[in-house]
């Protein structure tokens, strides 16, 4: 549900001003802050907050939480100029009205409920083409069988993309040419017009770029339209001219995935795409860290030797990218789309909270150009799949057209029921023009089933036989295509090209043991999934306790926690995730080398997703199982589903002698951890229970009351429990600092030893384990017991 915007604007005014508390007066502006204070000089008028002047706050002014650089991802944004009015007596700093400079209040009306196509607060700028030079498409020769937009292709080159990947190259082929039998087939125009208008489902491995098999051709086309040649020359350069920034631009993709990060990652990766040609010179946001970007940006300019020409953009973006997800301020979405983009990437919860309001974005998707379901197959399961179809039925035609397309699809015939229609059932038009993408790594039921439950996860409901989530969505779609192509690239069992699997079976009580280990002997970048947030709240301290770089990434935290912990995990290349699979599909951590799967997935779709976060790209990667007795019977199932042996995934070797001494340490922390828990737990019960019954003004039981003889008992038992912690934690980094020697090295003679090279030498050399002494550092991979040596060992 949409939170109330006023609600939160003010609840963000509170907290940015809860300093300012002690504010008396009424309508006396705030002397001490300059950002809150007002020109004396110029007339004022009351506002509201909805009418403030706010704006976004870039990524230099918060350090390494922002994101695209447009705060876009943190959603902040500030506000300045404006004089708080508290409540009568002031003493409680209740703020009830603010005001602001004449003709700095903003017009709202296009903001909370937008009704018309203009949004009357912007002005009509003027807009200057951006010249793009013709791009020499021999030095990008594996990409000319597809003439994409010149800008496209350099911001290809620049990003080192030097080829396409297997589904770029066979969705390009289609969209360009209309079929993937040949590579760069030439088309006559007309072939080419109805080449363009094929609908794609693309099946392919994790991390083979699918973001950009599709969005290519959205790009494309879009840049294409804006483009004009320069001369009648054929070969002349273009310019291509950005939308006037006065009116709302008109919606031309909407790209729908099922999580808030990925949504937002896929919206980056196209900006990113973007901006390598068309730079955004950020408006300054007059604040002095703004002012200071700007004249950053100036000074590029004046430092640029003019090499790139079109890259000096003095427009608005020429094609405008935006996200809408949950969890971040709804008012700031609201007003993005206020303004209009291009291309949308939302999940589907918010987005339709949003139609619900923005009559013009309804009738904007009814005319969309592209529709792309990304994970497509998550979709359609349970907890997306309502406002997902809900929005469906908006990019549906009448009905009399989509029961032909249908029925020419499926063979069933399937009507609409009037209940059924959209519903706003104004401008209902038959839009032949959309295109709809639709892509994952996996698509089909066998993969989804719920291995613990053995039941499908639900989802739609489907009449009659079994179907496959294809039938399913191609029911549920009105393609405009009677035959979507389909392109399925998905390998063999599910195995990634460069991805290595292991496993480690023990008991579900030695997990942490196994899990420190592995971190210790393989440091790196690890993403470690967990089935439950209580999973991830327990092993967190642990972790912790034990010097491990780790944090957590679950449902359970608030949308701006949960990207400042992914930002962490990215930004260093020992580190570890915990998370639930909400980072299980799509997310792009480039080198995450390994992927563990503390608990068994319960369905196969989920392990191939998790280990799909490693091995991206053409890279190598590790896929580690900890698998307890009574999981064996579910990571069968999920191998068995994915048509692979239960004998598949090889053993991980351990150094038994290393793993014991790590079971003191873990067990130390695990100690530590549950006398805190227990004293936290304790303490938060009893204050719970007081002030419930304080609230509620019925007294306590005189187990609970509190007389100073159970305070002082209290006490002295939280003291013996700090106590307790302290010991331990000191006995704990004794043991933290002890080395850790493997089996066979002596540590008398730790600089000749019994094997080939002295540990200290080998150290020295940079090829000696700094953890584990008398180990080399090696990938992960050459620790997995190959079969024949796990027969012979037998
Ligand atoms: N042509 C290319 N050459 C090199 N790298 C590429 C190319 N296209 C995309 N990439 C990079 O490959 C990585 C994976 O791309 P992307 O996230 O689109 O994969 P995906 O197939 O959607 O994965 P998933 O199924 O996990 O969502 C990204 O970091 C992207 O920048």
């Amino acid at each position: 549900m949409a939170t109330d915007p006023k609600l939160s604007r003010k609840r963000k005014l509170d907290a940015a001003f809860s300093s300012r508390k002690k504010a008396k007066s009424t309508s006396k502006s705030l002397s001490s802050s300059k950002k809150l204070h007002p020109k004396k000089s110029s007339a004022t008028r009351a506002a509201t907050a909805d009418q403030l002047p706010w704006k976004t706050v870039l990524r230099q002014d918060i350090g390494e939480l922002g994101d695209n650089g447009e705060g876009g991802m943190m959603e902040l944004e500030e506000v300045e100029g404006v004089e708080i009015i508290y409540d009568e007596d002031g003493s409680g700093g209740k703020i009830v009205g603010f005001r602001v400079k004449e003709g700095d209040t903003k017009d709202t009306k296009s903001d909370s409920k937008v009704t018309s196509s203009k949004n009357t607060s912007q002005k009509e700028t003027e807009v200057s083409p951006i010249p793009i030079e013709p791009f020499d498409a021999e030095s990008l020769p594996s990409w000319k069988p597809f003439p994409l937009h010149p800008a496209l292709l350099y911001s290809l080159k620049k990003r080192g993309f030097t080829q396409p990947t297997p589904i770029q190259q066979q969705t390009l082929d289609i969209y360009l040419h209309g079929s993937n039998s040949g590579e760069g087939k030439e088309a006559n125009n007309k072939d080419k017009e109805e080449a363009a208008r094929r609908d794609i489902v693309g099946i392919a491995q994790t991390g083979s770029g699918k973001t950009l098999a599709y969005g290519l051709p959205i790009l494309h086309h879009i840049l294409s339209q804006l483009s004009t040649p320069s001369s009648s020359d054929p070969n002349a350069s273009l310019t291509v001219t950005p939308p006037s920034s006065g009116s709302r631009r008109p919606l031309q993709a909407l790209i729908l995935a099922p999580t808030r990060e990925l949504a937002l990652q896929v919206a980056e990766h196209l900006n990113a795409t973007l901006e390598t040609v068309f730079p955004v010179k950020r408006k300054d946001t007059g604040s002095e860290k703004g002012k200071g970007k700007a004249k950053e940006d100036e000074e590029a300019e004046e430092a640029d030797d003019g090499e790139d020409v079109h890259t000096k953009v003095n427009s608005p973006p020429p094609v405008s990218v935006a996200a809408i997800v949950g969890g971040m301020s709804a008012q700031k979405q609201r007003r993005i789309l206020s303004r209009g983009a291009d291309i949308l990437v939302a999940t589907p919860g918010r987005f339709w909270d949003l139609c619900g309001e923005d009559h013009v974005l309804t009738s904007q998707i009814r005319k969309l150009r592209f529709l792309v379901l990304d994970e497509a197959d998550r979709m359609i399961e349970a907890g997306h799949f309502e406002e997902l179809d809900n929005i469906l039925r908006l990019t549906a035609r009448p009905p009399e057209s989509a029961y032909t397309s249908n029925a020419a699809v499926d063979g069933e015939q399937d009507p609409v029921a009037p209940e059924d229609l959209p519903v706003i059932q104004d401008e209902i038009t038959s839009n032949e023009e959309l295109q709809t993408f639709i892509f994952s790594a996996t698509m089909s039921k066998d993969l989804q089933k719920d291995l613990k439950r053995g039941q499908r996860k639900k989802g739609w409901k489907k009449k009659g036989a079994e179907r496959d989530t294809l039938d399913d969505l191609i029911r549920r779609l009105d393609f405009r295509d009677t035959h979507p192509v389909i392109i399925d690239l998905s390998p063999k069992g599910g195995r990634v090209k460069g991805l290595q699997e292991s496993k480690v079976e023990c008991l579900m009580n030695d997990k942490d043991y196994y899990l420190y280990y592995f971190l210790l002997r393989h440091p790196g970048r690890s993403l470690v999934f967990l089935s439950s947030i209580d999973g991830i709240r327990r092993l967190l301290p642990i972790m912790e306790l034990l010097n491990i770089n780790a944090w957590p990434l679950h449902s359970g935290l608030q949308q701006k926690q949960r990207l400042k912990n992914f930002d962490r995990f990215k930004s260093k290349s020992h580190s570890v995730l915990l998370a639930t699979d909400i980072a299980a599909r799509g997310l792009d951590v480039p080198s995450v080398d390994h992927v563990i799967h503390y608990q068994v997935p319960r369905s196969a779709d989920a392990y191939v997703h998790r280990n799909g976060r490693t091995a991206r790209a053409n890279k190598e990667g590790f896929g580690l199982v900890l698998c307890a007795p009574d999981e064996t019977r579910i990571f069968k199932g999920v191998l068995n589903s994915l048509g692979r042996d239960e004998d598949d995934v090889p053993e991980l070797a351990v150094d038994h002698d290393i793993l014991d001494k790590l079971k003191q340490r873990v067990k130390l922390a695990r100690k530590i951890d549950s006398i805190a828990h227990r004293t936290k737990k304790e303490n938060h019960d009893k204050n719970w229970m007081r002030e419930t019954a304080e609230a509620m003004e019925i007294e306590l039981d005189s187990d609970f009351a509190s007389d100073s003889s159970e305070t002082a008992q209290k006490s002295v038992k939280d003291k013996k429990a700090q106590g307790q912690i302290v010991k331990l934690k000191a006995e704990l980094k004794d043991v933290l600092a002890q080395p850790l020697v493997a089996r066979g090295v002596s540590m008398k003679y730790i600089t000749s030893g019994t094997r080939s090279r002295g540990v200290i030498e080998k150290l020295i050399e940079g090829e000696g384990h700094e953890q584990f002494l008398g180990l080399s550092k090696v990938k992960a991979g050459s620790d997995v017991v190959r079969k024949k040596q796990k027969s012979g060992k037998k």
